[in-house]
């Protein structure tokens, strides 16, 4: 449904992506992880079309829902407008909102809980509100399809713990292809089937969360000793989660 076939990018006489091929098909959910400037978001880039590609072939259906890893903007458009902006591939090119495109902006920001924020200039929020309100535009695009980079890298836990609901809440009916970049393993636990971990000396590790968000492979990722635990879940069964074991501090 959306991803990259031996796709390679340059960057001047560096390459980085390297002949990556990588599917999600409608109803599965995937994670990609790896370290800093090692191609996530080029990676979704490409796949979007917003980065050319130096040779190999990308897929992706014609609307996408996206976040953006960052969203700046100098533009003093009200929250309700940036939301509405994701209907924009409904409304032809002169088109304006009808109400009912109000009505799934509202419904999104809903979604989110940043309905409070509606009226509010989006240049004036904080950086992790304006990751709600972006991941409401997405949502707002009614595409099967959401393609999310770093979208809980600026939010506190209770709105991390919103994001992954409302991704198990979105991944649970198996109708969309969700792929999110993240540098939390847990979150990859927590909302994704498959993890593709692009890895610090090139080559990727791509399968089922259980075969890769592992702390063998992980610690090769990051360079950092890791540990796998049992936590009691808060409203069910015990699940694993995973935590570094930084230096100078005891492992968990
Ligand atoms: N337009 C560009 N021109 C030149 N170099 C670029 C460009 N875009 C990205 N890069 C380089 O490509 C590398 C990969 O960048 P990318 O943003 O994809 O990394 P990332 O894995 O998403 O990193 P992070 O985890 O820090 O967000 C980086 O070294 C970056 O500097």
């Amino acid at each position: 449904m959306i991803g990259l076939t031996d796709a390679t990018v340059r960057f001047g006489n560096r390459t980085v992506l390297d002949r990556l091929t990588f599917e999600v098909p409608r109803g599965r959910s995937l994670a990609i992880l790896g370290p800093n400037g090692r191609g996530k978001t080029t990676a979704l880039r490409a796949m979007l079309g917003f980065q050319p590609l130096a040779s190999g072939t990308r897929s992706a259906p014609p609307v996408v829902g996206y976040v953006p890893q960052y969203a700046s903007s100098n533009q003093s458009y009200r929250v309700l407008e940036v939301v509405v902006m994701g209907r924009a591939a409904g409304l032809g090119l002169f088109g304006q909102p009808r109400p009912a495109d109000f009505e799934a902006a509202y419904a999104a920001l809903d979604q989110v809980g940043a309905t409070r924020f509606a009226q509010d200039r989006f240049d004036r929020l904080s950086g992790g509100e304006r990751q709600l309100v972006l991941l409401a535009r997405a949502l707002a695009t009614g595409s099967d399809v959401l393609v999310l980079d770093e979208p809980g890298s600026a939010l506190d836990l209770h709105n991390q713990e919103r994001l992954l609901g409302l991704l198990g809440m979105l991944r649970r009916p198996r109708d969309r292809a969700i792929i999110f970049t993240t540098h939390d393993p847990n979150h990859a636990l927590a909302a994704a089937d498959d993890a593709l971990l692009m890895m610090p000396e090139g080559g990727c590790i791509f399968g089922p969360i259980a075969e890769t968000v592992v702390p063998e492979h992980l610690e090769r990722l990051y360079g950092v000793p890791m540990r796998s635990i049992q936590v009691p879940g808060a409203n069910g069964p015990p699940h694993d989660a995973i935590l570094p074991a930084f230096a100078g501090y005891p492992a968990a």
